[in-house]
């Protein structure tokens, strides 16, 4: 039976990778994305109940006071300390789930793109169809995040790294790899990978 719903695709990688970049191609191509990591932000500070959450387990500072997220806080707070990443994501990732739902159910389009930093180490990618890993050498994705965000150290870096899963495990448990290197073109490797998830959304 034909189902309405759109195929629903995971897009990740490690911090500095290219998939926020890769997922801009995408969605030049008219394909939805939730960029999961932007709108669990907005989630951070627009849900009520998650913002007395934070505030009950980190403090009052976790927010300036003007009501936004006090990220350099919580950036100290939670990368490079696992128990306190624990604490965070149990609070953060089923608000993002939740609100990834009623997303879904908005689109209509033949697929759509989830754009996330961590799919694997939350779970959520059991809800996905298909995922799609973005992949370049470590060294690169440092450089080019030192490049983007001025305000991050080496150190701090090295810490969210070292939290996030190694690339070979993401990629083994992928259905589509991007490699974003500098000797491989990305738009043709994203038009190639849209025509076959556009005959795979036929299919179902
Ligand atoms: C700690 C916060 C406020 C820092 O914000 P900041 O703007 O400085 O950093 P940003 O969100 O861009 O994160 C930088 C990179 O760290 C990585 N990262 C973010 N959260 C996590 C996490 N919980 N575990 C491992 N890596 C993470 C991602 O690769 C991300 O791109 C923010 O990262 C956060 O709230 N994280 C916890 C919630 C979460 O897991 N969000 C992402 C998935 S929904
Ligand atoms: N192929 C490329 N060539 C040059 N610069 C690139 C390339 N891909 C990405 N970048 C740049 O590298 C930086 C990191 O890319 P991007 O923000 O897409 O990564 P990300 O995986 O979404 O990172 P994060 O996990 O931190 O959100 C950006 O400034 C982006 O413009």
């Amino acid at each position: 039976m034909k189902r309405n719903k759109p195929l629903l695709i995971g897009i990740t990688g490690g911090i500095g990778s290219g998939k926020s970049t890769v997922a801009r191609v995408f969605s030049i191509l008219g394909i939805p994305i939730y960029f999961a990591d932007e709108r669990a932000k907005w989630l951070m500070e627009n849900n009520s109940n998650l913002v007395k959450e934070i505030k009950n387990a980190f403090g009052t500072e976790s927010y300036l006071p003007d009501g936004r997220l006090n990220r350099k806080f919580l950036s100290e707070e939670v990368f490079g300390h696992p128990e306190k990443t624990k604490t965070i994501n149990s609070l953060v990732h089923p608000a993002v789930k939740k609100d990834f739902e009623a997303w879904t159910n908005s689109q209509h389009t033949p697929y759509i793109l989830k754009e996330a930093a961590l799919l694997f180490e939350t779970g959520s990618y059991v809800e996905l169809d298909k995922i799609i890993t973005v992949t370049s050498p470590i060294k690169v994705r440092i450089n080019r995040v030192l490049m983007r965000d001025p305000h991050r150290s080496e150190e701090q870096l090295h810490a969210i790294i070292d939290q996030q899963m190694p690339d070979e495990e993401k990629t083994s448990k992928s259905d589509y790899v991007i490699k974003n290197v500098d000797n491989k073109l990305l738009i043709p490797q994203v038009l190639q990978l849209h025509e076959k998830l556009l005959k795979l959304a036929k299919e179902n």
